[in-house]
C-alpha cells in the first residue's frame, strides 16, 4: 500500500516493493519482504525495530552498499529525484551518494581513516564532487565544523580522529555527511554508542540542521527515547515488513500492532517523561530468524493476542483498519481494539 505521507509534495526519496535476498549455498533467504515507504523534505522518518528485524539491510540497500548479486538480490524501487537508484551503474552511484544521499553510522570511527586529518577528509570528498578551489573547500571545511558545533575548528581541522572525543568524531561524521548539502540523510543508530548527554546534543544538532537545510531523514534506532526526540514518523519493523506506521504521537500513546505495544510496553510513561522514554521493552522469545519464518504472521509464536487457526494461518496486510494515517498488520486488529473498549469501559 502506498505510504501515508505528510505532505502533498513529491518526496525526496520513495521505495516501493523493495525486497532483499541474501544467497548462501545455492540457497536464497529474503530479509526483507516488499516494503513501501515515503519522506518528503523537511520529514524524519524514524525506521525502529529489534536487531535482526531488517532495519540496516534496508539501508545500506538504499545507499547500495549490500554486497554484489553473488552474494545478494535486490529488488523493488528506491526512487530519489525521479531516479530509480538501483538500476544506476555502481559509477553513476558513486555521484549520488552525498549530493543525494549520504548516511552516518552508529560507531563514528568506522567512517573516519584514522591517519588522516579530519579537515582532509571531510575536504577530499568536497573536491571529488564540486570543481572548487583549496581555498574554497578550505573555507567550506571551517564552515561545516562550525556548523555542527566544533570549537576552535581552524585548530581541529588539523587533528587525528584519534584524539578527538566520540561526541566530536560523531560531529565530524555529520559534517562529512552534509558536506554536498544531501536530499536525504541516513542516520543508522548515530548516537548510540555515545552518552546521554553527547546523545541529546548530537540529536539536537541534527534537528537544527535540518530546519536550516530542509533536508528528508531516515533515522534507525532501537531506542523509543530517541524516536520521541527526533521522529515525525514511525515505522516499525519486524523479520523484514513494517507492521505499523504512523505519526509519532500515534505510534507513541496508541500503538495498534501487539509488537509496537510490547516494544513500548516496559518503558517509562511518555508523558511523565515528557516524551522521553527508554530503550526497546523486552518482548519473550526472540525475532525469528530470516529463513525460518513461522507460517502466518511472523509475530504470532510471541504474541499475547495470536489466536490459533487465525494467526497462523495467513501472512496479514499492512491495512488501514479504519485508520489510513495509522496502517497496521494485524489479524486480530479489530478483536484487540474491541478488548481494549471493554477495558476502558470497565
Ligand atoms: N551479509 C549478510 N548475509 C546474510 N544475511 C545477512 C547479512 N546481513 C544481514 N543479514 C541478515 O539480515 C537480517 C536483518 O539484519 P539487519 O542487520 O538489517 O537487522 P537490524 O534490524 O538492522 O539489526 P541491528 O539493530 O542489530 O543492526 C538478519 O536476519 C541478518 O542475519
Amino acid at each position: 500500500m502506498t505510504t501515508p505521507s505528510s505532505s502533498t509534495t513529491d518526496p525526496v526519496l520513495s521505495v516501493r516493493d523493495l525486497t532483499i535476498r541474501f544467497k548462501a549455498r545455492g540457497r536464497e533467504t529474503p530479509v526483507v519482504h516488499g516494503i513501501d515507504f515515503d519522506i518528503h523534505g523537511g520529514e524524519t522518518l524514524a525506521l525502529v525495530g529489534e536487531s535482526g528485524s531488517g532495519k540496516s539491510v534496508t539501508s545500506f540497500a538504499l545507499m547500495r552498499l549490500l554486497p554484489d548479486a553473488r552474494h545478494c538480490t535486490i529488488e523493488g524501487q528506491v526512487n530519489i529525484g525521479g531516479v530509480n537508484l538501483l538500476e544506476l551503474t555502481e559509477r553513476k552511484m558513486t555521484s549520488v551518494r552525498g549530493p543525494k544521499i549520504a548516511m552516518i553510522f552508529q560507531e563514528p570511527l568506522t567512517s573516519l581513516n584514522p591517519v588522516h586529518r579530519v579537515g582532509d577528509q571531510i575536504a577530499e570528498a568536497i573536491r571529488y564532487h564540486r570543481k572548487m578551489t583549496r581555498a574554497q573547500i578550505r573555507d567550506r571545511v571551517l564552515e561545516l565544523l562550525t556548523l555542527v558545533g566544533i570549537p576552535d575548528p581552524e585548530r581541529r581541522m588539523s587533528a587525528y580522529p584519534g584524539a578527538m572525543s566520540g561526541g566530536m568524531r560523531q560531529r565530524v561524521v555529520i559534517a562529512m555527511a552534509l558536506a554536498l548539502e544531501p536530499d536525504l540523510l541516513i542516520a543508522d543508530e548515530p548516537t548510540t554508542a555515545l552518552d546521554v548527554t553527547v546523545q541529546a546534543q548530537i540529536l539536537e544538532l541534527l534537528r537544527d540542521i535540518q530546519n536550516r537545510t530542509g533536508m528528508a531523514m531516515l533515522f534507525i534506532t532501537h531506542d523509543f527515547g530517541v524516536v520521541a526526540e527526533i521522529a515525525d514518523r514511525v515505522m516499525v519493523m519486524y523479520s523484514g515488513r513494517i507492521v505499523e506506521e504512523g505519526r509519532l504521537e500515534d505510534v507513541l500513546t496508541q500503538p495498534r500492532m501487539p509488537y509496537t505495544q510490547g516494544l513500548l510496553s516496559s518503558v517509562p510513561r511518555l508523558e511523565d517523561a515528557g516524551l522521553r522514554t527508554g530503550a526497546l521493552g523486552t518482548i519473550e522469545g526472540f525475532v525469528p530468524t530470516a529463513g525460518n519464518l513461522p507460517d502466518g504472521c511472523s509475530f504470532h509464536p510471541r504474541c499475547p493476542h495470536a489466536r490459533p487457526g487465525v494467526c497462523d494461518t495467513a501472512m496479514p496486510a499492512l491495512e488501514p483498519h479504519g485508520r489510513p494515517d495509522h496502517p497496521v498488520r494485524c489479524l486480530r486488529i479489530e478483536d484487540i481494539a474491541a478488548s481494549d473498549m471493554e477495558d476502558l469501559s470497565v
